[in-house]
């Protein structure tokens, strides 16, 4: 960091609109999600536009790199730092060549917003210590990514919202709430990842306070199983093996059973939980055999139920605006709507932000809230979640 660093940093803050890359790569594994957005204002006065989005997919071999040290107590210590600076050039040298295809110079570009790889999630819920606090760690060094594509970044969002009381996630409701709330009528925007998170959006006018909580496993479960069943199968594409089977109720209400599901929102999970450990558990205390699609189909609407019961406890049910990858599995949105009769589902391509692109957006939302906002805005305004900005500063020189 230099005088000039800090000088450009303030210029960057003074301008009426910014070029800011959003990145984020969830627990899913399949690629880095690549969001070149123009943000205007700040605050409730924000406004976010997409001007190009990909999702880079990942090798093989730099997926199982991050599989051998993700959302395990054990780890490989060596494995896991040299990964610290990979992930970040990796990152860099995507969106070096994403830019590089879109025709964009980095230095037209204000920020890089990366969100880094979550590899461990631990709130309390999880680890149990009543001594210890939430706690949460996510990869791919800022500095690293800074210095390789010389554009200033903003990294490791989560810290400071355990540091000001949070579990560290969702971070959503700060991004909806600023781009999403609609003055006269209450909204969901339900996210359907790995995890399945949502959140709730009062309407703007009032004074009610927007949450977000996850909600339980979205494709977490699906994906591992689809894996299992043929390594070359990263997904249940389009519920065919789900739609070759039927729901095992007796398992059914075994996974529903979990504590997890009993706790209040807003509240956090991830794969540290609900893992192919935690599934085999639950299928040996059953103690009978399930066919793969009779498990695919029982965890489609496994996760179809736990979402429809955290949306359906929201009396009216808002209308409801999907994204992330679940909103292509065509049983999932069926048994959703089946679950949810007569409610309003429709995509955030709706709102004008394409699905897939949602949660990189909202990390470039967060870096701007960063240079140019005020925790103010969310004073009142987030239940669970303090009034804070999120992430640090790496520049480049
Ligand atoms: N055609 C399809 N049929 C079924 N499922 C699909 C299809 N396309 C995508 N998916 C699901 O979407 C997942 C990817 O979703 P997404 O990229 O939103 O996850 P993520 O961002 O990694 O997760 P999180 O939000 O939990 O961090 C895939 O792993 C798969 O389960
Ligand atoms: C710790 C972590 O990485 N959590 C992710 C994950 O993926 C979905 C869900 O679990 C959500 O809580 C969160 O991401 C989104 C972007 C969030 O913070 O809102």
């Amino acid at each position: 960091m230099s005088l000039a660093g800090v000088r450009h940093l303030a210029g960057i803050a003074g301008k009426d609109r910014r070029l800011i890359i959003g990145l984020m790569s969830g627990t899913s594994l399949d690629g880095l999600d690549i969001a070149l957005c123009e943000v205007s204002g700040a605050g409730f006065d924000t406004e976010a536009r997409i001007l190009k989005f990909e999702t880079a997919d990942y090798s093989e071999s730099f997926r199982s790199r991050i599989r051998a040290v993700f959302a395990k107590t054990s780890v490989d210590l060596e494995a896991l730092t040299l990964l610290h600076p990979v992930i970040a050039d990796t990152h860099a040298e995507l969106v070096l060549d994403a830019l590089s295809r879109w025709g964009v110079s980095p230095a037209e570009v204000d920020l890089v917003a990366s969100h880094g790889q979550t590899i461990y999630h631990a709130p309390r819920s999880l680890h149990g210590d009543e001594a210890s606090p939430n706690a949460t760690l996510q990869i791919g060094d800022g500095d690293h990514l800074s210095v390789r594509t010389g554009i200033i970044t903003i990294s490791d969002f989560r810290q400071k919202h355990i540091a000001a009381g949070g579990e560290g996630a969702p971070l959503a409701a700060y991004g909806d709430a600023l781009l999403f709330s609609a003055p006269d009528r209450a909204r969901v925007l339900l996210n359907i990842g790995g995890i399945a998170n949502y959140t709730f959006l009062p309407p703007s006018e009032g004074h009610a306070e927007a949450f977000s909580s996850d909600i339980g496993p979205g494709n977490t479960l699906m994906d591992a199983v689809a894996r299992q069943h043929d390594p070359s199968l990263p997904y249940d594409r389009d519920a065919a093996l789900a739609r070759a089977g039927s729901v095992n109720d007796a398992l059914l209400r075994r996974l529903k059973g979990e504590a997890f599901f009993g706790l209040s929102m807003p509240k956090t999970t991830g794969p540290e939980l609900f893992s192919m450990r935690w599934l085999e558990r639950h299928l040996h205390s059953l103690g009978a055999q399930v066919s793969t699609p009779d498990l695919m189909a029982t965890l489609n609407r496994f996760s179809a139920e736990t979402i429809a019961d955290a949306i359906g406890a929201l009396d009216p049910i808002p209308e409801i605006f999907v994204s992330g990858g679940g909103a292509r599995n065509p049983l999932l949105m069926e048994n959703l709507a089946h679950l949810l009769p007569g409610a309003s589902v429709q995509t955030t391509e709706a709102l004008g932000i394409e699905p897939d692109a949602k949660e990189a957006v909202l990390f470039a939302v967060l870096a701007n809230e960063l240079v140019a906002g005020s925790m103010e805005t969310f004073r009142g305004r987030i239940r669970g979640g303090p009034a804070v900005t999120m992430g640090k500063v790496s520049f480049p020189d």
